[in-house]
């Protein structure tokens, strides 16, 4: 994926005094954010001053001509794009049969073209991943946007009277933005789970939405595409085998559209099952094409995770697929190493290994000369993957599942199963003691569901971690309302009202916070970018997505009944029928594991420190904690005392509660001295 920059100063501001500054500008932006194109860099300016576009590219399609900004043979619009847009060859001819004259091969072209033709509506044409700036200079307006599920990022801000907007934040900077702490949007998991960032004014265009903006200052945010989920009683009209085959297509031309490259491609994989199939499809696909054909895997292995490392299983899913296996075995040694620049790369707070885990991962890729791989991301939101699922699952019956002949639990038996979960739910990783204050409203306002509680105890902190200045100007930290309230009004009527399924409110909530803000971000685009490695997920296609969302959820998470009496859930169950051919049959059968990364343990008797307890004694001081401003001091250091004394190790190998929630605060320090915030002052 590339990198682009762009300015619009309004009526109300000066535009620079030169050709040679607002270049100057320009160049600047675009060094900050050199790690997403490296292959070479393009500017745009207005005659005016007022508006500049700047490009760095990393080239992909068309390596001849695909320079950017683009224009049209008007020269009235200008545009700079960043990632794919699948399908372009037959869009294009589709164009050109119409009049369009393209000036380069590139994908990217396709949005002058199409915003010529369709204006605002050019968005329904485009598929893939993308994020674009363009201005019309004839109606003077800039129009940008950001694909339906986030997966490249864009940023903006207002700031001395002018539009900024980049694919990253470090990219403002030279533009004399100057990064403030946004207090609220921190004690209230803003990044976590809205728009917001942690730096005051700079938010997300959020995944499906367009921004409009105008030289009188008039800025307007607009939805393009949604989720939707097909009402609970709505009978099927196919056969469960119809519906395999149908996604089976469906995700067959997911992965053959994102095959397309002129550069090497490979693919991430893991111990899953959805990147397995992922690696098998492609292999299967690439195979018909020549028999002969060859597949790179990348796997980040953690030799000294035991059962929990995915090296094994990934290298017999490579085996068995015949595709070329890399692998890069690293320790915490490692992890540690690299937990800075990740968390710079991030622009926001981490609070587990997986960042650092594919920072690593991409740099590997990078080394062996690839640019573009294929990954696993978003079959678990959509098919039902995740572990707390099956609790709104088993909230409301499911007509259209029985409809199809399925054998479900009768109402009595999903209540006494559900009381009987909710009662055993293993407390996740949590960052937080207290981390919501009135779980109710936030419950209610979704229908009931307990997905998003889950997500703000594990992936947001709570007011202990807050002085009291902060607390009184903040409030009351409440992460789960916050995602409650950032839900639009008419979906949290659908929640409310049982016309979504509580698996599916399950489903847009995770979409729009955990997938969205996180996975996609510091997991995924930023550590994949931060070394030139464009990431394509065939899972987040929107037409593969749009079907799967009509299923009944049965079909993803699927009661299964055990020796005539006890239930069990088989995740992501339509998802293992569609790719059984293509994976192992350990994968086939496998539960999913979550991706770890896990501390190496001290040993008994040992009075050394392992590499993550070093790291948090030598950055996270006093000083630099108050420096922040919004910290108690006294609460960080009582975790960090007992985070060095006796480090409580997770069950499964993974980060425990004190150590993320350390990394958490390590983010801030780091965050604040690369962005140079100063500190947060009541
Ligand atoms: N250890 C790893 N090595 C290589 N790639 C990985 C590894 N872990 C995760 N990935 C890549 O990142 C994607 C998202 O990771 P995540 O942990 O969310 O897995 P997932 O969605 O459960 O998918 P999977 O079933 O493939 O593990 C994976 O699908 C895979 O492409
Ligand atoms: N890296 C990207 O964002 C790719 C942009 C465009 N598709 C190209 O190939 O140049």
């Amino acid at each position: 994926m590339c990198g682009i920059t762009a300015v619009y100063h309004s009526d109300s501001s000066e535009p620079p005094s030169t050709l040679d500054n607002a270049m100057a500008l320009l160049v600047a932006s675009l060094a900050n954010i050199q790690h997403r194109g490296p292959d070479s860099e393009g500017t745009w300016v207005s005659p005016d001053l007022r508006v500049g576009l700047g490009h760095a590219r990393l080239s992909i399609i068309d390596l001849e001509t695909g320079q950017q900004p683009l224009s049209d043979a008007d020269d009235m619009i200008h545009c700079v794009v960043a990632g794919e847009i699948y399908d372009h060859e037959r869009i294009r001819e589709e164009l050109e049969a119409q009049g369009s004259v393209f000036k380069t091969k590139s994908d990217s072209e396709l949005v002058v073209h199409l915003y010529k033709r369709d204006g605002f509506d050019l968005l329904t044409s485009l598929r893939g991943e993308f994020a674009f700036v363009l201005f019309d200079s004839r109606r003077r307006h800039l129009f940008a946007a950001r694909d339906r599920f986030g997966i490249k990022p864009l940023y903006y801000t207002i700031s001395d009277g002018r539009l900024l907007i980049a694919s990253e934040i470090k990219a403002l900077l030279p533009f004399n933005w100057r990064a403030e702490w946004d207090l609220d949007s921190i004690i209230q998991s803003g990044d976590f789970s809205d728009d917001r960032t942690v730096f005051k004014g700079v938010n997300k265009l959020m995944a499906g939405h367009s921004l409009l903006y105008r030289s009188s200052g008039y800025i307007k945010i607009q939805s393009y595409w949604d989720l939707n989920y097909t009402a609970p009683d709505t009978p099927s009209t196919s056969t469960v085998d119809e519906m395999i085959m149908t996604i089976r297509s469906l995700l067959f031309k997911a992965v053959e559209l994102r095959l397309r490259s002129d550069v090497p491609l490979g693919v991430y994989l893991s111990g899953g099952i959805d990147s397995s199939a992922i690696a098998g499809i492609a292999m299967h696909l690439l195979k018909e094409k020549n028999p002969n054909a060859r597949l790179a895997t990348f796997t980040l292995a953690f030799p000294d995770a035991g059962d929990n490392d995915e090296g094994p299983i990934a290298g017999r899913t490579a085996a068995f697929i015949g595709a070329n296996e890399h692998m890069v075995k690293v320790t915490e040694v490692d992890l540690v190493d690299v937990l800075e620049e990740t968390i710079w790369h991030a622009e926001q707070p981490i609070f587990s290994f997986h960042g650092p885990g594919k920072y690593i991962l991409s740099k590997f890729v990078q080394d062996k000369g690839y640019k573009v791989v294929l990954s696993g991301e978003g079959a678990d939101e959509f098919f039902g993957g995740y572990a707390w699922f099956p609790m709104d699952y088993l909230r409301r019956p499911d007509p259209a599942g029985l409809a199809l002949g399925l054998e479900l639990p009768s109402d009595a038996e999903r209540n006494a199963i559900l009381d009987r979960i909710q009662l055993a739910a293993v407390p996740l990783m949590s960052l937080s003691k207290n981390s919501y204050s009135d779980a109710q409203l936030a419950r209610k306002m979704l229908g009931g569901i307990s997905t998003h509680r889950a997500y703000a105890s594990a992936a947001t902190a709570g007011a202990e971690l807050y002085s009291a200045a902060a607390l009184l100007v903040g409030g009351e930290p409440d992460a789960a309302l916050t995602m409650a309230q950032g839900v639009p009004p008419q979906i949290r009527e659908k929640a409310i009202s049982g016309e979504w399924h509580p698996l599916n409110v399950a489903s847009y909530v995770s979409a729009k916070t955990l997938l969205h803000n996180c996975i996609l971000n510091s997991i995924g685009e930023r550590t994949e970018m931060a070394h030139s490695i464009e990431g394509r997920p065939p899972f987040l296609d929107h037409h593969l997505v749009e079907y799967i969302n009509a299923l009944p959820p049965s079909l993803k998470v699927k009661p299964i009944k055990q020796d005539n009496q006890t239930w069990s859930f088989s995740d992501k169950w339509i998802l293992r029928q569609v790719v059984q051919p293509y994976v192992t049959e350990e994968l086939y059968s496998r539960r999913k594991l979550s991706y770890n990364a896990p501390p190496s343990r001290r040993e008994e008797g040992d009075s050394g420190l392992v590499p993550l307890q070093e790291k948090f004694k030598d950055r996270i001081t006093q000083e630099n904690v108050e420096k922040i401003g919004f910290f108690d001091w006294s609460f960080v250091q009582e975790t960090l005392e007992s985070y060095l004394d006796h480090p409580v190790f997770a069950p499964d190998g993974s980060l425990d509660r004190h150590s993320q929630f350390l990394l958490y605060v390590l983010s801030f320090i780091v965050l604040q001295e690369r962005f140079n915030v100063p500190a947060w002052r009541p």
